[in-house]
């Protein structure tokens, strides 16, 4: 658990860049025979260019092994969840350093830009099948553009999003959920409960981990939500430091300054999941996303798609052709069909600085 603490400061974006192409910036395998022996590692965090990587996973001699990129790479963007193949000293030792030669293909990419304009992708995670979207009843209240791109972001990336709603204690779940209903992307609820003798608990943690269990799973969420309290509880020993934003930068503090891969254990000690902490996300541009890849997570409107015109933005009834509106009104999205496309919408849209609900 120790470990787990370390070297989580100065999340560095130079190491994730990655330049777009048509064939979904995906980095090329590069399986060089001189590195047939490289050996399979994990990237757990990265800081300032050195990659702690997790190696011999799940085996007696498991262990966390420091280090950099291969110059051979080339500008091949490396980031938390990839699993790489090292060389060189691999032996985890306190100042050793091995190389990392290369980047197995990715099984889902959770991306972002740094704004909505930047063409230039930073790959914010890899390998991970869901995408924990944490949002406060109150105090802060949700955003729902906010809230709206993550889960874009996650039907983009190809990873199942799900709501976490935390401190319930602080007012309705339900009506801070309504936004989201016809999405019907699962809901956590997790609030705290203050014991007689004083004792904070958080109620909710155990459906946590049991959505989490047997999956690779990130969190977002804005800073403050309450996504530090959350992860402690599930990952004891995480060490996410809570409560302390510094009023005057408004800056989290370093342990919060980076993305960092943490084993979910169970009572024995046995890992049974992965959990990725990101820092509170404050902008998470969605200049990559392309109405195609968000539609494939709305199956049931795809097929509507068939009669619009040429690039269909499908964001828009008022302007463009889109066949979406005809296909909804005619049935072929079934009942929800209205409701659906009004949610595809606001997705869509909320790339651009529309839609703004707060
Ligand atoms: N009422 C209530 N307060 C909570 C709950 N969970 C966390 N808090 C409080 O909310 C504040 C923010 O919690 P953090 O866990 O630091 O929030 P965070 O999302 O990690 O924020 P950063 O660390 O800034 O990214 C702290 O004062 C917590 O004690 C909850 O369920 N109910
Ligand atoms: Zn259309």
């Amino acid at each position: 658990m120790e470990d787990q603490r370390r070297r989580t400061t100065g999340y560095d974006e130079r190491d994730v860049r990655v330049r777009p192409n048509r064939r979904g910036s995906r980095p090329r395998t590069k399986d060089r025979p001189d590195h047939a022996d490289a050996v399979p590692g994990r990237v757990l965090t990265i800081d300032r260019g050195r990659l702690t990587t997790l190696v011999h996973e799940g085996q007696d001699d498991e262990r966390e092994v420091v280090a950099m990129r291969a110059r051979e790479l080339g500008r091949a963007g490396i980031a938390v969840g990839d699993r790489v193949g090292l060389v060189g000293d691999t032996s985890g030792a306190v100042d050793t350093l091995a190389r990392i030669v290369r980047i197995e293909e990715r099984s889902s990419v959770l991306r972002r830009t740094a704004d909505d304009t930047d063409p230039v992708e930073r790959v914010l995670v890899g390998n991970a099948d869901q995408l924990l979207v944490v949002t406060a009843v109150a105090d802060p209240a949700p955003v729902q553009r906010m809230v709206d791109r993550c889960l874009a972001a996650a039907y983009d990336g190809g990873l199942q999003p799900v709501l976490v709603l935390t401190k319930a204690d602080l007012g309705d779940p339900a009506e801070a959920l309504a936004a989201w209903a016809a999405l019907d992307v699962p809901v956590l609820v997790v609030r705290r409960r203050v014991l007689d003798d004083g004792t904070r608990v958080l109620d909710g943690v155990d459906a946590v981990r049991e959505r989490l269990t047997g999956h690779e799973s990130v969190l977002v969420g804005p800073s403050g939500v309450g996504k530090s309290t959350l992860v402690n509880a599930l990952v004891p020993g995480a060490g996410r430091a809570t409560g302390t934003v510094n009023e005057n930068t408004g800056r989290g503090r370093h342990t919060s300054s980076s993305a960092v891969a943490l084993s979910l254990r169970d009572a024995d000690g046995a890992r049974i999941g992965w959990v990725v902490d990101t820092p509170g996300v404050r902008s998470f541009g969605l200049a990559h996303l392309t109405p195609e890849r968000l539609l494939r997570a709305f199956s049931d409107l795809e097929p509507g798609t068939e009669g619009c015109p040429r690039g269909c933005t499908h964001d828009d009834a008022e302007t463009t052709e889109c066949a979406l509106d005809a296909f909804v009104a005619s049935g072929g999205a079934g009942d929800a069909g209205p409701a659906r496309l009004d949610s595809l919408r606001r997705l869509l849209r909320s790339r651009s600085g529309e839609a703004d609900s707060h």
